[in-house]
């Protein structure tokens, strides 16, 4: 199963992280979160890494531009959306850089979340569900009301994201059946900053399962 651990904000967490079973890092490139690292830093723990690590650079709300941008800079395999992009933007993203993966991220505030992230199967390679906050964009430590997600069920491969920790990911995972989790706060001691005990605590619980 695919792992996802975001916000790494530092080249020797990142390594480590990856050694204990990581399969994926995520990178936030939005300013404006405390777990926000410059393309220069992210490639700087991408040098630490083996090449089999996917490396995922979170967007929310950036024009082409400056996703170019940081792809000039910094290896990344993979853009996660995060904000209000459209199918028509996955669409470009996909022309632009057909190379890279496009994991669209739907905060779900309501049940009609799950449709609207239904629209965007033929557009990008993978769904994320997250918890919706009103001041926050990722990164809240909420869960999910996980029974209302039991039939959700997309044609692409998704992952549950929000508010995960070592000790309800293995309800999560039972109950939803997901393709891969995503965790951030719940392996952090603060924002950027991982855990590596709950990192640790965390891939112990999963190889029990
Ligand atoms: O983590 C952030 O600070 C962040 C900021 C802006 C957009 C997205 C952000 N995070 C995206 C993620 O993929 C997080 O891993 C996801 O929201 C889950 O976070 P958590 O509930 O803390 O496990």
């Amino acid at each position: 199963m695919r792992v996802k651990i975001c916000g790494i904000t530092k080249p020797d967490q990142g390594k480590a992280i990856t050694e204990l079973g990581a399969t994926t890092l995520g990178f936030i490139c939005v300013q404006s979160s405390p777990r926000f690292i410059t393309p220069q830093d992210i490639q700087a723990v991408i040098e630490l890494l083996p090449i089999t690590v996917e490396r995922i650079g979170v967007f929310a709300n950036a024009s082409l531009e400056e996703i170019r941008q940081t792809l000039t800079e910094a290896e990344l395999t993979g853009i996660q959306l995060h904000g209000n992009e459209t199918v028509e933007f996955c669409d470009r993203l996909r022309q632009l850089f057909p190379h890279l993966e496009i994991i669209k991220a739907i905060r779900v505030k309501t049940p009609e979340a799950l449709l609207l992230a239904e629209t965007y199967i033929h557009h990008v390679d993978s769904l994320l569900l997250d918890a919706y906050h009103p001041q926050q964009l990722g990164g809240t430590g909420h869960t999910l009301d996980w029974n209302s997600l039991q039939q959700f069920r997309p044609a692409v491969p998704w992952l549950l994201a929000g508010g995960l920790t070592p000790d309800n990911v293995l309800e999560a995972l039972n109950l939803l059946k997901p393709d891969g989790i995503d965790l951030s706060s719940g392996v952090e001691q603060s924002p950027g900053d991982k855990d590596l005990a709950k990192v640790r605590q965390l891939f112990k619980v999963l190889s029990e399962n």
